[in-house]
């Protein structure tokens, strides 16, 4: 029997890195030291934005029902959920709004009829069908099973359909399933432009991921998400670097009397200069490119190919203050009702998406108005100027921005990289070229790890079963 290996690297601290020292513990076990290489704060794309002595969400912020690895983590770390207070919606298209939520249910339903006939019901069940195979992973990871390509992970859930769906936009997905051009431009679009700050060109897979982003049940962790992260590595008993991965190489030792053995030299740059160390597996949990987690990987033989990566601005700005609510056409700033405002595909449209917002310690008021001063959240491509800010709010205390490589910039075909670089050197980040989302990363990190613990002792079996599906029904 092979003998568990010493030390463990995972590049990058964020949901994605830590849920990976979290699940690498579980299968190595105590004898492996973890060390989590972070160059900025660990968390990643989970972090706040304090105002006036309260934090709020300025990365990723609900989490659905569904997104089960999520929902784990918050109870074994004994952390508490948070439901998002609900606020009214209305859709504006640059000139009008298109679509306004009523706070009678029975008027919003009729509402939609008239505008959308059953297109938002069938919706609901298109997604439900693709949330029903998600769910397969799940059952897979529970039963220990790994897969080395994401294209083999996703066929897993949902065969041909999910290849499909990252081979063609949402808008052509929902074309074909029958839904008209004036819902997908309205509702579906809309959709997309609040959760990856693009519109229905993006593929169909991370289009149904968005959709089911606009279902109910939403929730987030009480004192901020990032808490999860934290807590996964501070129970993984991994110790954080701080320093930046500029390269990794492999490397042979020979030890008297035994085989060599195969490490990775992982080189990082920290405050007192560059140094590394040697592990004997790497996981990469940050998304790799030029502008992104620029990493070298030198002397592999073959070379390890560069994948193209690129990744979407979005800018988040919070704004404490009162709504010009005349920008949207109203006068009466009485008579606007809305907390939530979604955007249509307009060029001359200068944000996606603004909505009121709670501190991420307060579970909400339930109300459904927003106050007349309140704090706003503005996702926009490009950092808003003085100029916009003057016309969105009529007065504001306090503004801060956080602009970041929020998401994959999303087109079609889809091309999904690698999760094996090497032979025991992983990467988690290109699952989310699928779809973006904290619970993907979780997903993406479980397999990493499953996969990595399967290699290392030669468990061909539980890597790449076909009809995992039918094999498990009879399973408990
Ligand atoms: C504005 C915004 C809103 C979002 N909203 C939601 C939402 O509501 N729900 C949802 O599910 N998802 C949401 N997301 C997406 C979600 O936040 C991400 O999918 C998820 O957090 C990615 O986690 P990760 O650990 O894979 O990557 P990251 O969080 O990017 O973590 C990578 C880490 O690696 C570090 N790193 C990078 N390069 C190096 C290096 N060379 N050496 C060492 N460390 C390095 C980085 O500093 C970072 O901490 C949102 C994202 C943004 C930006
Ligand atoms: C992975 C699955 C099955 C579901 C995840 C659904 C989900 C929570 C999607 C949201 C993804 C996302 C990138 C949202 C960004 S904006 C979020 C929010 N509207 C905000 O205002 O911050």
């Amino acid at each position: 029997l092979r003998h568990g290996p010493s030390r463990i690297a995972v590049v990058g601290g964020g949901i994605g890195g830590s849920a990976a020292a979290y699940f690498l513990r579980q299968k190595f076990g105590h004898g492996v030291q973890l060390h989590v290489l972070e160059k900025a704060v660990v968390g990643g794309r989970l972090d706040t934005l304090d105002m006036e002595g309260s934090a709020y969400e300025a990365g990723g912020s609900v989490i659905h029902p569904l997104n089960l690895h999520m929902k784990h983590f918050v109870k074994e770390l004994g952390l508490s959920v948070a439901s998002p207070q609900g606020s009214l919606a209305g859709v504006y298209n640059g000139e009008e709004f298109v679509f306004e939520e009523s706070s009678w249910s029975f008027i919003n339903l009729l509402k939609l009829l008239w505008h959308y006939g059953l297109n938002p019901l069938r919706m609901s069940m298109w997604v439900e069908d693709i949330l029903d195979k998600f769910m397969r992973i799940y059952r897979y990871q529970m039963h220990d099973y790994a897969f080395s390509s994401n294209e083999r992970l996703l066929h897993a859930l949902g065969g041909d359909d999910f290849a499909r769906l990252l081979n063609q936009s949402i808008d052509e997905a929902m074309q074909k399933a029958g839904f008209s051009q004036k819902f997908i431009n309205q509702v579906v679009c809309p959709a997309m432009r609040v959760n990856y700050g693009q519109g229905v060109a993006i593929n169909g897979f991370v289009g149904a991921v968005s959709l089911a982003g606009a279902q109910s049940g939403l929730w987030s962790v009480k004192g901020g998400n990032k808490l999860v992260c934290s807590g996964l590595i501070y129970s993984s008993k991994a110790e954080v670097i701080p320093g930046t991965v500029v390269s990794i190489e492999p490397k042979t030792r020979s030890k008297r009397g035994g085989d060599p053995v195969k490490l990775y030299e992982v080189t990082y740059n920290t405050s007192s200069g560059l140094t590394g160390d040697t592990y004997d597996i790497v996981v990469i949990a940050a998304p790799l490119g030029r502008k992104m987690a620029d990493i070298t990987f030198r002397n592999f033989d073959p070379p390890i190919p560069e994948f193209r990566n690129p990744y979407h601005q979005t800018v988040t700005t919070l704004v404490h203050g009162r709504l010009n609510t005349s920008f949207f056409g109203y006068r009466d700033p009485q008579a606007f009702h809305f907390g939530a405002i979604f955007t249509t595909d307009n060029p001359k449209l200068f944000i996606n998406s603004l909505g009121v917002v709670s501190p991420v310690g307060d579970t909400g008021t339930g109300g459904k108005l927003p106050l007349p001063s309140a704090v706003w959240k503005v996702f926009s491509n490009e950092e808003l100027t003085k100029e916009q800010l003057g016309l969105l709010f009529s007065s504001y205390d306090s503004v801060k921005v956080k602009p970041w490589l929020a998401y994959p910039q999303y087109s079609t075909p889809e091309k999904l990289p690698p999760i094996v670089l090497h032979e025991q050197l992983y990467y988690l980040n290109g699952l989310e070229r699928a779809a973006s989302a904290m619970e993907m990363s979780a997903i993406a990190a479980r397999n990493a790890a499953l996969l990595a613990f399967h290699r290392w002792h030669g468990h061909s079996a539980s890597v790449d079963q076909e009809d995992l599906h039918e094999k498990l029904k009879t399973e408990l």
